[in-house]
């Protein structure tokens, strides 16, 4: 296996707490952190930040060691090549947007002059360029994102953190923010850690997601992969959506996995994400009957999962899907792996979010 990327195989300890994780992120992939309040999702960005020693074990970057318990060896956080996106951002209120995107290559050794061409260009290149002299106080709270996303960049670092990058935007910025931020991260070179605790920011930003919960990897894998065999109730509720691209075209989305759906009219047109969440999915031994329902389609069953109080379906077809049932409807429909069965759902029930430019990357 190549060293390159970040290898974090170690045990933190803060107060009572202890983290004990096993992770590796290649270079230029995403893996969204995903977990309840406390489970160890910021004592994991602190230690890879070197904010926090390991107590057990090492973290390695391109086969350079941040952190080894053992040999007692540790690269201090101001020599670490690592961006850091914090939560609220912590711009530094009393200094230009210019000198705060300046900080990081200034931090990493590099002369004044040249910290400000610095700054100038990821600017230039995030779009902000006419923002340069005004303070942190003055920007909105999507141009402050990307104003931090700039700072993280401009030390042109290896590996890249974000702690909850979006969580204080509302609803409208953060999905403007959020097809910008993952056309930044899909160009970004190294490896990228994101806290995250939303689920669809988790999707629509990762290649891979990894849950923890109490301090410990409860599932890790592709978004496809956690939502089809959740291994907890929290991950089957946390990831229990159907992510889909398409281009829309007024009330008709053209799913890129193959299948249509009929969707609310909002004049979208272009490429789109699709949403719809598994318990808005009927399943039929037969085709239904029914006009109000807008999308039936033929589908296959390949997988039933128990959780607590329902069982999830994981359906092959155009499009495939996970869908939830109850284990009453399992039982009187006998529907077992390998049936042929009719979904559908409602055109309501299907949300389509319109991507902008190259955010509609393949995944
Ligand atoms: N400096 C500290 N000293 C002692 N305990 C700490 C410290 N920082 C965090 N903890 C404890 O470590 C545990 C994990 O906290 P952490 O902040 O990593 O969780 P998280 O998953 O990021 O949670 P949240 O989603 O609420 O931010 C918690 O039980 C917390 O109380």
């Amino acid at each position: 296996m190549s060293d390159r990327g970040l290898a974090v195989d170690a045990r933190v300890t803060r107060g009572t707490f202890t983290l004990d994780v096993a992770v590796r992120v290649e270079p230029g992939q995403v893996v969204a952190v995903l977990g309840p309040n406390g489970a160890g999702k910021s004592t994991l960005l602190s230690a890879v930040a070197g904010l926090t020693p390991v107590s057990a074990g090492r973290i390695l970057l391109d086969g350079q060691v941040l952190d080894d318990a053992e040999s007692g060896a540790f690269l201090d956080a101001p020599h670490r090549p690592v961006g850091f996106v914090f939560q609220n951002y912590r711009l530094f209120p009393h200094l230009s947007v210019r000198d705060n995107v300046a900080f990081s290559p200034r931090a990493r050794g590099a002369g004044r002059s040249q910290s400000r061409a610095a700054a100038e260009q990821w600017l230039d290149r995030l779009g902000l360029a006419e923002l340069s002299d005004r303070r942190p106080s003055d920007l909105s709270g999507g141009q402050a994102q990307r104003v931090a996303l700039a700072r993280a960049l401009a030390g042109e670092p290896t590996l890249l953190l974000l702690d909850e990058p979006l969580s204080a935007l509302d609803a409208r910025t953060r999905l403007d923010v959020q097809a910008e931020l993952r056309r930044h991260l899909s160009s970004f070179a190294g490896p990228s850690l994101v806290v995250t605790h939303d689920p669809l920011e988790a999707l629509l930003l990762a290649d891979r997601l990894m849950v923890l919960e109490d301090g410990r990897v409860v599932q890790e894998g592709t978004p496809a992969e956690v939502a089809r065999r959740p291994a907890t109730e929290y991950v089957a509720k946390l990831v229990g959506l159907n992510l889909y691209t398409g281009t829309a075209d007024g009330d008709e989305v053209r799913l890129d996995g193959g299948g249509t759906f009929v969707v609310p009219d909002h004049g979208e047109h272009g490429a789109v994400l699709v949403a719809l969440r598994p318990s808005a999915v009927v399943v039929s031994p037969h085709r239904p009957d029914t006009s109000s329902v807008r999308n039936t389609w033929p589908a296959t069953i390949s997988g039933l999962t128990m959780l607590t109080d329902r069982v999830r379906i994981d359906l092959d077809g155009e499009p495939s899907a996970v869908v939830d049932v109850t284990p009453a409807a399992v039982a009187e429909l006998g529907l077992r792996p390998g049936d042929r069965v009719y979904l559908s759902a409602k055109a309501t029930e299907i949300e389509v979010y319109l991507q902008t430019g190259a955010a509609a990357r393949d995944r």
